[in-house]
């Protein structure tokens, strides 16, 4: 069997468009695992949680606030995500987080390759990690950073231009942490469980990672994805979406929806780790994202993953008679998703079963 080439020197998605080159055979879908490519859905109504409703308290401490833990347990039951406003990081912040963004991937490519990530490793500038011969591969260019725990970042991956880059990225990590910490808070709520029992499962050195994906136009937006069909390997992801392009879409019910931008909201949603923390009450949604003929694409997506030595597996307390456990328990999750992945195969699914 021959050794999968990994891809990390090869022609970044943006040279292939700027020079006018038609996707190369190994981006092109044959057949697709999840339906063709449409890249214009029906609009996703997915639910809108205002989080300056959530109180500290271990309770809900009004009926708003009860009214908003119960729209948040739909949303992620059923749409497994949500949009959320009123999470308190400042639009002046989230400008300037689209701005480095733009920024960096307007660098010449050479200035873009000083930070390229090695073969088989995810860190730093490069497009997917091959895993095998018959992987379709992803029009964007992606840079990958590991931000928690502090002492394991790789300083030589971020980048020093523009200036302030490593500066916003930081504050931006750490406020969104912060967010995803009280949504996982306001999820055990919405369950009846004490605040910090799904934190908790993610440990003193929970990963923080950072994932800015450029989405280069495409000339052939309904045979090639943007990130094909997957399910996050994370604990929660957080998502601040390109303000003017859209692309990123949601399967449900046997069908895809578009996820509409709202300005200066985070799209939130579950994780594979989360879904089998609670027993399945949360699900990770399959998603995918589609190209653009003219346009180009942008989107920060900030990951909360458990640290890879916890034992993830359903919480007792969610597990009875009525709800048998559904998942085994599992370390090092992550790693198993991106390879099942690529696969194009459903990771969750094939976990082997719980005794
Ligand atoms: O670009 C997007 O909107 C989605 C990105 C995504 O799904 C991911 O980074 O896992
Ligand atoms: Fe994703």
């Amino acid at each position: 069997m021959s050794t999968p080439t990994d891809m990390a020197a090869a022609k970044s998605a943006k040279m292939m468009s700027i020079d006018g080159d038609e996707p190369p055979e190994r981006y092109m879908v044959k057949h697709g695992n999840f339906g063709p490519i449409d890249t214009s859905p029906p609009a996703a109504p997915i639910p809108v949680i205002n989080m300056s409703l959530f109180s500290s308290h271990d309770s809900p401490s009004s009926k708003e606030e009860e009214d908003e833990l119960a729209k948040l347990k739909s949303a992620l039951s059923s749409w497994g995500c949500m949009q959320v406003i009123g999470h308190g990081i400042p639009e002046a912040l989230l400008d300037k987080v689209q701005d480095i963004a733009k920024q960096f991937f307007a660098l010449p490519e050479e200035e873009k390759q000083k930070y390229a990530r090695v073969d088989n490793e995810t860190e730093g500038y490069g497009n997917d990690r091959v895993v095998s011969e018959e992987q379709i591969l992803d029009w964007t260019d992606r840079l990958s950073l590991l931000v928690l725990p502090k002492d394991q970042r790789i300083p030589k991956f971020w980048p020093e231009n523009p200036i302030e880059f490593g500066e916003i990225l930081n504050e931006f990590s750490m406020k969104v942490k912060l967010v995803l910490t009280h949504v996982l808070k306001a999820m055990a709520k919405s369950l009846n469980l004490e605040g910090n029992i799904f934190t908790n499962k993610f440990g003193e050195s929970a990963i923080v990672r950072a994932r800015f994906c450029f989405y280069p136009s495409c000339s052939k937006p309904d045979q090639v994805h943007g990130l094909k069909p997957h399910f996050d390997g994370t604990g929660m992801t957080a998502i601040l979406l390109d303000n003017e392009v859209e692309g990123l879409q949601i399967f449900k019910d046997n069908q895809w929806f578009g996820a509409t931008s709202i300005p200066y909201a985070l799209f939130i949603n579950p994780g594979d780790q989360m879904e089998i923390l609670s027993n399945g009450i949360f699900k990770s949604p399959l998603h995918r994202v589609v190209t653009n003929a003219k346009a180009t694409r942008i989107s920060i997506a900030i990951a909360l993953k458990p640290d890879p030595e916890e034992e993830i597996g359903p919480l007792d307390c969610l597990v009875d008679e009525n709800r048998p456990r559904l998942y085994q328990t599992i370390k090092n999750y992550a790693k198993f998703n991106y390879q099942i992945l690529q696969r194009g195969l459903t990771p969750l699914h094939m976990l082997p079963e719980s005794s």
